[in-house]
């Protein structure tokens, strides 16, 4: 690994036989590289900041080629049809319906956790089971299916370890390798496809259970997403793999970050508690008009995100050479083309440069009066054309599932447990490793 020249805090390195990768986290080589600029040679190539290929090959067993991992035309049919399915419900608005759902979820884990109190409970397991309750129903219009209580405990499981391989696959020497090999001579490869059997399982249920209307069946009429030879096509399966996942890990990954956070800080969960309180007086929905009444909450997620992002890098390829500006006298840098641009968003969001204090948790200064935020400093849904599309799902999601935890319950760490921030297990999704013990001891009880 280099160090390379400029002012950007870059790295460059030499992976596999020819492709240079830049590694950066200083917010403008950040967003030259993920806001688009027309290719200079031809309208016809991609632009960076939209392609992601090769560099998540390795998501391809997983997820094949839905959206999530597609290029070029093939990627902007399937962003479009995505969104056209995740925001339009027949009923009307998207945002009332979710509003209600998450409600139902959230109040569902409030007497889930009531049934436990004063015990210590590791939290993210049960976060895990809530929101993938909540997304399987958005996505279907269908509860989990009770019955078959094992598939959820299975995918679940499969889940949290296909994160891991995944991971292991892109830092091992199989990734340098063609394909073929690695599929027919890794061990690894043997494990990643015995994990990808409950998912698949899992995928293929919500898609008998979806019911007309629901974003899933939508997704289901669309061209892209049929094959007359099968009642489900693969490119269906993978984008509910696709959406299941990217919906659910990222949201109990959030929430588990955040509930920590507030046990280790109980001054903080005092103020935010006494804020969702006073807000759910008179109900006990939480609304998104409420969300503007609760500026603490807002600023706990914010920091919450900018100190563990759940995706903590992202990687894009620099289709054309892209020039970043000198800066203080130091003189510019070109990206070369057809290098891989790793853009390290915990590194941006922890940089001292733009961050005071960066590694302590601190809400108050998302309040602070004339706060600004550098652009490019702060991205945890990403930046760019291929941002995240569920970004205003889980504004919603989070705020609502938190607001409901802290009007019901306080949040303590048992004894004996070190009160001390835990270490990430990094996946392609980062938690927190060996879990979250919690108590939740009812408001108001003395402990
Ligand atoms: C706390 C919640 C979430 C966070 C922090 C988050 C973060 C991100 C990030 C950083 C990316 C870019 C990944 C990359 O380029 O490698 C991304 C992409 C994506 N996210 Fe999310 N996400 C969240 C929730 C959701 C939800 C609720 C959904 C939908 C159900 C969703 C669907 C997607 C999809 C489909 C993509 C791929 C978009 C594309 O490539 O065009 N995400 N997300």
């Amino acid at each position: 690994m280099k160090a390379l020249q400029g002012p950007y805090d870059m790295y460059g390195t030499v992976y596999g036989l020819s492709t240079a990768v830049v590694h950066v986290a200083h917010p403008t080589a950040a967003l030259a590289i993920l806001s688009p600029t027309k290719h200079k040679k031809s309208p016809w190539l991609e632009a960076t900041g939209i392609v992601k290929a090769p560099a998540y090959n390795h998501f391809q067993n997983f997820c094949g080629q839905g959206v999530f991992t597609a290029d070029g035309q093939d990627w902007k049919n399937k962003r479009a049809a995505v969104i056209h399915a995740l925001f339009r419900t027949p009923e009307g608005n998207w945002e009332t319906h979710l509003e209600q759902q998450v409600n139902l979820a959230a109040q569902t884990l409030v007497q889930t956790l009531q049934q436990t109190q004063q015990e210590p409970r590791n939290i993210v397991p049960i976060l895990q089971t809530a929101t993938i309750s909540l997304i399987y129903r958005y996505i279907t219009h269908a509860e989990l299916p009770k019955k078959q209580s094992n598939l959820v405990s299975s995918y679940l499981e499969s889940v949290i370890r296909i994160r891991l391989i995944i991971l292991a696959q892109s830092r091992s020497l199989w990734f340098l390798l063609p394909r073929w090999l690695y599929r027919t001579c890794s061990a690894l490869f043997q494990q990643e496809e015995e994990t990808m059997i409950p998912i698949r399982e899992f995928a293929t249920q919500a898609c008998r259970d979806a019911q007309p209307g629901s974003p899933l069946d939508a997704l289901q009429q669309m061209p892209t997403y049929q094959d007359n030879r099968v009642v489900f096509s693969e490119n269906l399966i993978f984008e509910a793999i696709t959406l299941l996942f990217a919906g659910q890990d990222t949201s109990a990954a959030t929430l588990s970050w955040t509930l920590h956070l507030l046990s280790l800080h109980p001054d903080i969960q005092r103020t935010v508690a006494a804020e969702v309180r006073a807000v759910m007086k008179e109900s006990k929905d939480v609304s998104r008009a409420d969300f503007s009444k609760m500026p603490w909450l807002d600023a706990v997620f914010k920091e919450s995100m900018r100190l563990y992002p759940v995706a903590p890098f992202i990687v894009r390829k620099i289709t054309q050479p892209t020039e970043l500006p000198g800066i203080d006298g130091r003189p510019s840098v070109i990206l070369p083309q057809g290098a891989l641009a790793c853009v390290w968003i915990y590194g941006l969001h922890r940089n001292d440069a733009f961050w005071d204090n960066p590694n302590e948790f601190k809400p108050e200064r998302w309040l602070e009066k004339g706060h600004e935020v550098v652009p490019g400093s702060y991205m945890p849904f990403a930046h760019g054309p291929r941002n995240c599309v569920g970004q205003p799902l889980a504004h919603i999601i989070l705020r609502i599932f938190l607001a409901q935890l802290l009007n019901a319950f306080d949040f303590q760490i048992p004894s004996g447990e070190p009160a001390e921030t835990k270490d990430m297990q990094v996946g392609f999704t980062v938690l927190p490793r060996g879990g979250v013990s919690l108590i939740a001891h009812p408001r108001g009880s003395t402990w």
